[in-house]
């Protein structure tokens, strides 16, 4: 027999191994079990059910839907944590209504959930996908299933964090950035790599020019009137390029980091009149998942200590000093268009954001 043990990672990333493992379970419509010391839990995303799912985890009983709290808000439930609410009978209907229909009201009981079953809901934001999952405490062994400890959810975000490893970096000449080099991390809490670049030949002892640029896949490639990630993007390597160099993070954070599927349902919810961040709370999710700790770990591999955060969102100004580094802030104006004026001005009036709108009015 051939000793391979050399060949697997180090016995501290078993545990994010095995997270990454589920998360691509339930993004292929299988379920997990989460496994806690107060028992285990059959996991399965509820906007992957359909007939033979529904009937399976039927016939297994015992079945509970978990909710965020954003989404039982909606629901007409006010609460501060997420809840269960139990599943007499997998209605597809029922339950598809009661995690994206904008109408829909909640008509049973609801329930507090146990820290295993948060670390469900947690596990569905991780694969990106809607925050609402069925849970069926087992009482029997199930086989084959792919099975993830609770704990190791909760640690996974600061585990991928130290994980991060810088895996190659080579020259490649942008628009008005010509002397431009990416840098490419494998890590961080999204489904890719991650990429920085370094525009010019900044100073890194002194303070950098950086920008933590979350991904657009809308904006920032198709040119997106509906926000202004497109606009920044180009704009912040042009300015680095004229003043001194800097360093761009892109981010795999598309979407406020609920994904780009996600993204396109809540599109779809504000093309009905929602805005950005009631049609994210429809489908279930917070005014923001980003965290930017991956971020500062990015900024130190590269050696950079002092920053001038190109931003209006005072959260990544909040995370990056929480993070240690020490940071002075500039204004990044994106272009305003009558197609996003609102979502500038939503993101200043919701989230505090640092912007200089002006929203024309009915009289103007
Ligand atoms: N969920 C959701 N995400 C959106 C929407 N519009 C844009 N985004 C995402 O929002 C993020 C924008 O991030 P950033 O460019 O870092 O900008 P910001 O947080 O507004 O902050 P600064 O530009 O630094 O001031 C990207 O991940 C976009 O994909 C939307 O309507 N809904
Ligand atoms: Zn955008």
């Amino acid at each position: 027999m051939h000793d391979i043990s050399g060949l697997f990672p180090a016995h501290e990333n078993l545990g994010a191994i095995s997270v990454e493992r589920a998360v691509a379970e339930l993004r292929a419509g299988r379920p997990v079990v989460l496994a806690e010391a107060t028992g285990r839990l059959l996991v399965y995303p509820a906007e992957q059910l359909d007939k033979t799912s529904a009937e399976t985890l039927e016939r297994i009983g015992g079945a509970r839907l978990i909710l965020s709290m954003q989404r039982l808000e909606r629901l007409g439930v006010a609460r501060d944590a997420p809840g269960l609410i139990a599943l007499p009978r997998i209605d597809l209907d029922r339950i598809a209504a009661l995690i994206m229909d904008e109408e829909a009201r909640i008509d049973a009981p609801v329930v507090h959930p146990i820290p295993a079953e948060e670390a469900a809901l947690d596990l569905l934001r991780l694969a990106q996908l809607l925050p609402a999952a069925i849970l069926i405490k087992l009482d029997a062994p199930v086989a084959g299933v792919n099975e993830v400890a609770g704990c190791d959810i909760r640690a996974f975000r600061a585990r991928k964090i130290t994980s991060l490893r810088l895996i190659g970096r080579a020259p490649v000449p942008l628009e008005g950035a010509t002397h431009s080099e990416i840098v490419v991390f494998r890590g961080g809490e999204g489904l890719r790599d991650q990429a920085a670049v370094i525009v010019g030949t900044p100073d890194l002892a002194g303070p950098v020019h950086v920008r933590l640029h979350s991904a657009c896949l809308t904006g920032d490639l198709f040119g997106s009137l509906k926000c202004d990630c497109g606009d920044q993007l180009r704009h912040t390597a042009k300015f680095m390029a004229e003043n001194g160099g800097g360093v761009i993070l892109y981010l795999d954070q598309e979407g406020r980091g609920n994904g780009l599927s996600n993204k396109i349902r809540a599109y779809g919810l504000q093309a009905q009149g929602h805005d950005t961040y009631d049609a994210d709370e429809i489908l279930g999710f917070g005014l923001d998942q980003r965290r930017f700790g991956y971020a500062a770990r990015m900024l130190d591999l590269l050696g950079v200590t002092r920053v001038r955060l190109m931003t209006n969102n005072p959260k990544k100004i909040e995370a990056l000093r929480a993070a240690g580094l020490d940071v002075s802030d500039q204004r990044i104006q994106g272009r305003p268009t009558p197609q996003n004026i609102h979502y500038l001005a939503t993101k200043r009036d919701r989230a505090g954001h640092l912007l200089d709108v002006d929203v024309p009015t009915a009289e103007d």
